[in-house]
C-alpha cells in the first residue's frame, strides 16, 4: 500500500512505536467440529484438528474461522495444502544485499508452484475484498483516490490481542455469529471498545475506530510457518488481489512509525508473474536536486512467480522504495495475482491504519467463479 497512505496517520501524532514485550501475545480461538490439539507460538495459539483424512470429507468442508467481524465464516485449508504450507520453505532464500542499504531474503521459490497454484485459488475463492475509496489534501487540494486493487487485512497490533472464546459464554454454537473473540488489552487483559467510529468512545481514545479481526486460520499456517522460516514475529497480514495488469500499487515504503525502525515485511506472491521493481530513495538534502525517478543510488527488478517469497528487512525500508507497475498488452490479463504480506505492528496506529485503507467502509466482495469477477457479497438474512 501506498506509504502515502499509510502514513497519514503520523501527521495526526500517532506515538513512536515501542519495543514489543515478549509476554504480548495475541491469542486466537477457533471454533472446529473436532479440535483435536492446540499449537502455540510467541504470537498466536490456534485450536485445530489435526486428523488428516485421506480423502476430502464432509468434515473437513465443515471447518471454518469464525469470528464477530468476518462478514462470513472463512474456510479452513484442505489438509494435503494446510501440510505442506506448515512447512516452508520449499528452497532455501538467497541473501540480496549488494547495494547500499538493502538487505533482502529472495525465496524462489517459497512455496511449490503446485501448492502455490491452490493457495491462490483458494484465498481468492473464500477470503472477503474490498476496493478501497478515501480522500487525501494534495498540494492543498482534496483528492480521491481509488485504490487500484482489491485489498484485505486481519491482524492486531502489540498492545491488543483476542480474548479466547468460549462458545457457553457467547450464546448458541450452533449459530457461528455468535462467536466473539473480544479484543482485550495485552497488559491489562481489559476488553477494548472496537468499531467506535461516530461514537463517543471515538472522542475519548479509549476504543480502536477499527473492528480488528484475528487472522483466519488458512493465512495462520502460513503466518506460523513464515515465522518459522525467518525468524520474525508477525501479528498482521495484508491481501492484495491484483485482478489484471491493470491493477498495482506505485512506489512506497512500509516505513511507518507504527512498525518500529527496523520492520521486517515477508511479502509472498501467488498467481501470475509481475514485476516487483525497487529503488532507492533519493537523497533528501539539497531539495530540487533529486527527484522521485532518481535511481542513480541503486534500482532491482524481481520478476516474482508464483510461490516466491521476498523478506524486506533492515535498513531497506528506510531506504527504499517498491512498486508492481501497470501491465498492458499480451500480458495484461494472463490471470490474476496475490501478495500477501505478514508485519509486525507495535502500536494501534498500525491497527487503525491496515484497516482503515485496506478494508474501508466500502461493500464486501467475493470472488464469483462463474463470472470469474470479484461480486458484492450479499448478507443472507437471518431467519
Ligand atoms: O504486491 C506486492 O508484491 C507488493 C505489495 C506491497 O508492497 C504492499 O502491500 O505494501
Ligand atoms: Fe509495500
Amino acid at each position: 500500500m501506498a506509504s502515502k497512505k499509510r502514513t497519514i496517520d503520523a501527521y495526526f501524532g500517532i506515538p513512536k512505536a515501542k519495543k514489543p514485550r515478549d509476554s504480548d501475545a495475541v491469542v486466537l480461538q477457533e471454533k472446529h467440529t473436532a479440535p483435536k490439539a492446540t499449537k502455540t507460538t510467541s504470537c498466536h495459539t490456534t485450536t485445530y484438528d489435526t486428523t488428516k483424512p485421506t480423502t476430502s470429507t464432509h468434515s473437513e468442508l465443515a471447518n471454518y474461522s469464525i469470528h464477530a467481524s468476518y462478514p462470513f465464516p472463512i474456510l479452513h485449508l484442505p489438509y494435503a495444502l494446510e501440510a505442506e504450507i506448515s512447512d516452508l520453505p520449499a528452497r532455501a532464500a538467497r541473501v540480496i544485499a549488494d547495494q547500499p542499504d538493502l538487505d533482502l531474503l529472495y525465496f524462489e521459490p517459497y512455496i511449490s508452484r503446485q501448492a502455490a497454484r491452490q493457495l491462490f485459488e483458494f484465498l481468492r475463492s473464500e477470503l472477503p475484498f474490498y476496493r478501497v475509496e478515501y480522500d487525501i489534501m494534495r498540494s492543498g487540494i482534496k483528492t480521491h483516490i481509488r485504490t487500484p486493487r482489491w485489498t484485505t487485512v486481519f491482524g492486531l497490533d502489540e498492545t491488543a490481542r483476542f480474548e479466547i472464546n468460549h462458545p457457553s459464554a457467547s450464546g448458541s454454537i450452533s449459530d457461528p455469529r455468535s462467536s466473539k473473540g473480544k479484543v482485550v488489552d495485552t497488559r491489562t487483559g481489559k476488553p477494548i471498545p472496537v468499531g467506535t467510529y461516530d461514537t463517543p468512545e471515538q472522542k475519548t481514545q479509549t476504543g480502536y475506530k477499527a473492528i480488528p479481526r484475528p487472522v483466519p486460520h488458512c493465512l495462520d499456517v502460513l503466518r506460523r510457518s513464515t515465522e518459522a522460516a525467518t525468524g520474525c514475529q508477525f501479528n498482521f497480514c495484508l491481501v492484495n488481489y491484483y485482478a489484471s495488469g491493470a491493477d498495482s500499487i506505485s512506489f512506497h515504503s512500509d516505513d511507518e512509525r507504527f512498525l518500529g525502525p527496523f520492520p521486517a515485511i515477508a511479502s509472498l506472491s501467488l498467481g501470475a508473474r509481475r514485476d516487483f521493481l525497487m529503488k532507492h530513495k533519493p537523497p533528501k538534502s539539497e531539495p530540487g536536486e533529486a527527484n522521485s525517478n532518481d535511481t542513480s543510488k541503486g534500482s532491482l527488478k524481481l520478476p516474482l512467480g508464483s510461490g516466491d517469497c521476498v523478506l524486506m528487512r533492515g535498513r531497506t525500508q528506510a531506504n527504499w522504495q517498491h512498486s508492481i507497475p501497470k501491465r498492458s498488452g499480451k500480458n495484461e490479463w494472463d490471470g490474476g495475482r496475490i501478495n500477501i504480506t505478514f508485519r509486525l505492528a507495535l502500536v494501534r496506529g498500525g491497527t487503525e491504519n491496515y484497516y482503515q485503507y485496506n478494508v474501508g467502509s466500502g461493500p464486501v466482495y467475493k470472488w464469483n467463479a462463474a463470472g470469474q469477477e470479484m461480486r458484492p457479497w450479499m448478507q443472507t438474512p437471518k431467519p
